[in-house]
């Protein structure tokens, strides 16, 4: 068995992040150990209709504010294909669940009453202590306002503002810890749609090049980067850690890191021994691994109204969250004639266990009350399956009621030499790219601290004391 010093479990961003830190600071016997046989994790991109489209993250979030995104700034250096979405047209393209489309006026009116709540939520929010005991959900916040969405058009502008982005109902999310967000205090408000050939997964890849060897043309060869092992067992002590694999290898490491999501460590994929004690069984179980489903439809050519100030559109059914947020991408993918639907939670997980047909069946009835019936069929359909995955067990993280400071640190605490990172882990930005970027920087310059003082401790404070 050979041995290495840092075993890292997972290909992911914050696998690849973490593992070059290391590289930079000197860790060079490393080992990455990844289940599937590519890298990037929750971004890739795959053929459809013969164009290359994002499955997970699609986006670049928070850009152009005070700070920098660190994505961004990647992005730029790659030259990656990138569109700033606009919504700001969505009261000009909000369709009625029995067809035709709601005024301008109505839909201006009841975006500036959600986002006039939104506000209050916001000076409320920061009102609360840091504890966390007295937070609410966001639905709690709108209770107390006496705002709760429940025509079709209040409940669609509410699934666009909350659901969305959050992949869970605000009935769930934090008020505490997602509003204000600090991914747009921070890094500003736009958001940057990647439609480039060579995927957003080139952005790991170069990062990973940067420390890996790689080919003369330009493919990983580099044995610290083993794909295709699946990690079953993590044995751990003081001393250091044997991980075993389902190939039945088994590998020794000073220390591991485990960046695979908090999706697959609610699950059973691999087995820790000794188990883990229970305050990190708790604090893992109590935080959400949020389903979000982007569908994609081919059709033989175009029905709907194109144009920059079209691209988005909101369909508002009786039943929340059906079908909901539509975009065409005439502006990405000119001619391609592909349309792109999201769905999160519950309608997720409905439409991952279903067949495609019944899918495109639902997909095209919910167009056909938008559009009329004379629209063609669709010729393909795309469904990216995240939530039955047994790699992933969902899309991100969304920080849930009941979880403070407490429990989140727990998440990320080290056990002996076992460490953590992943999206989930990051100190402000979890379920983004670059709160997975972030992340395993930080939970590498622990391993690093350790390494060099002999010990690492972290201060994890009772609940009431934050
Ligand atoms: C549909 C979808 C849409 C999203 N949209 C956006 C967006 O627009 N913008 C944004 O910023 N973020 C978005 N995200 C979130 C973003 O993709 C993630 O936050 C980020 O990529 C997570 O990186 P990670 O390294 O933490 O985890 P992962 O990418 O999950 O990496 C963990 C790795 O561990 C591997 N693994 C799992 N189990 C094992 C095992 N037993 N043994 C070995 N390896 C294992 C996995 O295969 C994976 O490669 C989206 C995600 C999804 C799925």
């Amino acid at each position: 068995m050979d041995s290495t010093s840092v075993i890292i479990i997972g290909a992911g961003m914050s696998g690849i992040s973490a593992a070059k830190t290391l590289s930079d600071a000197g860790v060079k016997d490393i080992l990455i150990l990844e289940a599937t046989n590519r890298i990037g994790g929750r971004i890739r991109n795959t053929y459809f209709a013969d164009l290359s489209v994002e499955t997970g993250a699609n986006w670049i979030e928070g850009v152009h504010g005070e700070e920098q995104n660190p994505i961004w700034e990647m992005a730029q250096q790659l030259g990656l294909r990138t569109f700033r979405s606009d919504y700001s047209n969505l009261s000009s393209n909000t369709y009625k669940q029995d067809g035709g489309r709601y005024e301008k006026a109505a839909v201006e009116a009841a975006i500036d009453e959600s986002e006039k709540i939104h506000s209050l939520g916001e000076k409320y929010s920061k009102t609360l202590p840091p504890s966390g005991r007295n937070d609410i959900s966001i639905s709690t916040f709108q209770r107390l306002e006496n705002k709760i969405p429940s025509t079709p058009l209040e409940m669609i502008v509410d699934y666009y503002s909350y659901d969305y982005e959050f992949a869970e109902p605000p009935r769930v999310t934090s008020l505490q810890n997602t509003v204000p967000l600090p991914t747009f205090d921070d890094f500003g408000d736009n958001v940057y749609f990647v439609a480039d050939e060579r995927g957003y997964k080139s952005l790991v890849y170069n990062l990973a090049t940067m420390f890996l060897k790689t080919n003369s043309q330009g493919v990983i060869v580099d044995p610290r980067l083993q794909l295709g092992k699946v990690v079953t067992e993590i044995q751990y002590s003081g001393d250091g850690a044997t991980v075993s694999t389902d190939d039945t290898s088994s590998y020794r490491a000073d220390f591991v890191l485990v960046s695979v999501s908090i999706g697959v460590l609610q699950s059973d994929l691999i087995k820790f021994n000794p188990v883990l004690p229970k305050w990190k069984i708790l604090a893992l179980y109590e935080f959400d691994m949020a389903v979000y489903t982007k569908i994609f439809l081919k059709f033989p050519f175009k029905f709907w109204p194109d144009g920059d100030d079209r691209e988005f559109f909101l369909y508002a059914s009786k039943r929340r969250g059906y079908y909901p947020v539509w975009q065409h991408f005439e502006k990405q993918y000119p001619g391609a004639n592909i349309l792109m639907v999201t769905v999160t939670d519950e309608e997720s997980r409905r439409i991952e266990q279903q067949d495609e047909s019944t899918t495109k069946t639902e997909a095209m009835e919910v167009l056909r009350s938008m559009f009329g019936k004379d629209i063609p069929q669709a010729t393909d359909i795309l469904v990216p399956r995240w939530w039955s995955n047994k790699f992933f067990r969902g899309s991100f993280s969304n920080w849930p009621l009941g979880v403070n400071r407490h429990e989140f640190d727990s998440i990320k605490a080290p056990i002996k030499r076992l460490y953590f990172t992943g999206e989930h882990t990051s100190e402000h930005y979890n379920g983004y790219v670059h709160g997975a970027y972030l992340a395993g920087i930080d939970s590498a310059n622990m391993i690093i601290q350790h390494i060099r003082d002999g010990f690492f401790e972290v201060e994890i404070k009772p609940k009431d004391s934050y």
